[in-house]
């Protein structure tokens, strides 16, 4: 009798991550990247010369196809003595809410000739913020409901989620809404190319589609009053028919298991999301530990064994991460995204040559550069909403802002408050959640963002205030899709199991710096203020500079 496996595939923001799990010893024996060949779409349709307005983000579904089969088999190749037969599992999870309309047989409408060069067919990647009108109308409406489920969502929908985006599509192309049988989110769309048949389950519909383990969707006349061409969507264009996280949604088809090289029969986990995934594999399995998933956004999750209503949280879900337990989301649109962005396009040549000299990545360089510097040394202080604010405001309106620059800044000051920015924005989370009665006792880091940069997690500890340990797995959400695929092949009995015996933690663990936690209580307290201030209505100057930028001139409400 040959050792178990299991696969796990995260589909991130710009690639797609495979690893193959040791059941026995927890470690992954191999693992392979492949970028989504268009990554992300926010300018014009890749070939077809369609651009595309601001706030957009969209995906092409086939380049998550290709990027499992791929990544797949590279990952088979490096995985030596290992037989396909003794992998019992496969278990995947998606950036989210990423959607997407397909006819009925999973086809997206962005292949039907016909509906190519329409935007509005193509995947609505989770970082798509153009349906925030219909956001702030939908939160209208269910604000005046009785028993409204808004608190359950921190008391107001983003419009990074499904019904927004759905209902934007309806707005702007009624023609796509008519043609497409079903709105299925990316998750559950690619486990439907793996095992033949379309599933739903109920972590996207907890978090991002108004499910409610006792209630179910809100009512049609919710919907209705939506908009009355709405009323009917759950049962038309969606499901009701939802599996719970762990359990098996099919068998890998023949069709990809030529592909792939795997065996076809194989247990399909019912799919799931990537920061929801990762809780497992970081060992956080019971209430008290706050998880960050940082990458180019942040997540958090946290676990609970009450339903408290949180302002500003993402959700809170039953059995949404863990069975037995509440699951809370919380997170932040940006923020390897901003140090991307200030990488791009704030760092003058000089920068670039001596990266380049000394064989370092620019962010590498501004880390070493930064690292010499004391906090508060840079005299800055910025608010990091370059992606809107998703918790605790829920504006997508919002952005970025940076205070304290003279003429003497160097480039490494406003890298260094960018990331202090991302840390402040953390501690707003957390101080919502442990004011609203959930504890936050320890904090696990994953995600990219951990392994990468040194400086920024001691910058997390000291502004936290908390002891930060990080996962041991750089790849955490693949390594818990893959502990869910094990469940799903009866390899465990829950994902508790699982997680008690495969994950892991490093041993070194990030403390804070007791001088510097001082100097960032300072800066949190004017961080908080600048936040209130241009967040919470007392200046809506951010909305005014948006609306402009849009063309829409100087807005009456404004
Ligand atoms: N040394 C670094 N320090 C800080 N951020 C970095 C560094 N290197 C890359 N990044 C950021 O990491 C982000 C990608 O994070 P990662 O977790 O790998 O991906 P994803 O969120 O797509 O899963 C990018 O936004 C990039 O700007
Ligand atoms: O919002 C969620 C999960 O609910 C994430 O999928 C989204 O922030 C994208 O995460 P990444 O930054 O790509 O890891």
């Amino acid at each position: 009798m040959g050792r178990n496996y299991s696969i796990g595939v995260d589909f991130g923001t710009e690639s797609a991550r495979a690893v193959l799990v040791d059941l026995e010893s927890g470690e992954v024996v191999a693992s392979h990247v492949k970028n989504y060949p268009h990554g992300v779409i926010d300018e014009e349709l890749p070939g077809l010369g369609v651009k595309l307005d601001k706030d957009w983000a969209l995906q092409n579904p086939s380049d998550y196809v290709e990027a499992f089969v791929i990544a797949v088999k590279e990952m088979l190749k490096k995985a030596e003595g290992v037989s396909p037969d003794e992998i019992v599992g496969i278990g995947i999870d998606f950036t989210s809410c990423t959607m997407l309309p397909v006819k009925r047989d999973g086809t997206p409408l962005c292949n039907l000739p016909s509906f190519r060069k329409h935007p509005h067919s193509w995947v609505k990647l989770w970082k798509h913020h153009a349906a925030q009108k219909e956001a702030d109308r939908l939160n209208e409406v269910a604000g005046r409901m009785e028993d409204s489920f808004l608190p359950r969502y921190g008391g107001k929908i983003s419009s990074e989620w499904l019904i927004p985006k759905i209902w934007q599509i309806l707005n702007e192309a009624p023609e796509i809404y008519d043609e497409a049988d079903r709105f299925i989110e990316a998750a559950d769309w690619i486990v439907w190319q793996l095992t033949g048949r379309e599933t739903r389950n109920t972590c996207t519909a907890g978090y991002k589609a108004l499910w409610h383990k006792q209630k179910g969707f809100p009512d049609r006349s919710f919907f209705r009053s939506l908009d009355p061409r709405l009323e009917n969507l759950v049962d038309e264009k969606l499901s009701r028919d939802l599996l719970p996280i762990g359990s098996k949604a099919g068998e890998l088809t023949r069709e990809m298991a030529e592909k792939t090289g795997l065996r076809p029969g194989i247990a399909v986990a019912a799919a799931n999301v990537d920061a929801h995934v990762s809780a497992p594999a970081a060992g956080v399995v019971r209430p008290g530990t706050m998880l960050m998933i940082m990458g180019t956004s942040t997540c958090n999750i946290l676990l609970g064994d009450e339903e408290k209503w949180v302002p500003g949280m993402c959700g809170v879900v039953e059995d949404g991460v863990i069975p037995g337990y509440y699951g809370y989301e919380a997170g932040q649109s940006a923020v390897g995204d901003i140090f991307a962005w200030f990488v791009k396009n704030g760092v003058p040549p000089a920068y670039h040559r001596e990266a380049q000299e000394k064989g370092l990545s620019l962010h590498e360089l501004l880390e070493q550069k930064a690292e010499r510097m004391e906090a508060g040394e840079s005299g800055l202080l910025a608010l990091d909403w370059l992606n809107g604010n998703r918790s605790v405001l829920v504006d997508a309106d919002l952005t970025g802002l940076i205070l304290g620059l003279s003429l003497d800044t160097k480039p490494e000051e406003i890298y260094r408050a960018w990331i202090e920015a991302t840390a402040f924005g953390q501690r707003m989370i957390m101080d919502t959640f442990i004011e609203n009665g959930i504890p936050v006792d320890r904090l696990v880091a994953c995600g990219g963002l951990p392994y990468k940069n040194q400086m920024l997690m001691q910058i997390y500890a000291d502004v936290l205030n908390r002891e930060v340990s990080v996962a041991a797995h750089l790849h955490t959400p693949a390594v818990g899709s893959a502990m869910f695929g094990a469940v799903a092949g009866g390899a465990f009995r829950s994902i508790v199991e699982a997680s008690e015996k495969l994950a892991k933690l490093k041993p070194e663990r990030f403390q804070p710096n007791q001088k510097n936690v001082q100097i960032y209580e300072r800066l949190y307290q004017e961080y908080r203020r600048l936040h209130d201030l241009f967040g919470r209505g007392g200046n809506d100057v951010m909305k005014l500079l948006k609306q402009l930028k849009r063309g829409r001139g100087v807005p009456v409400s404004l």
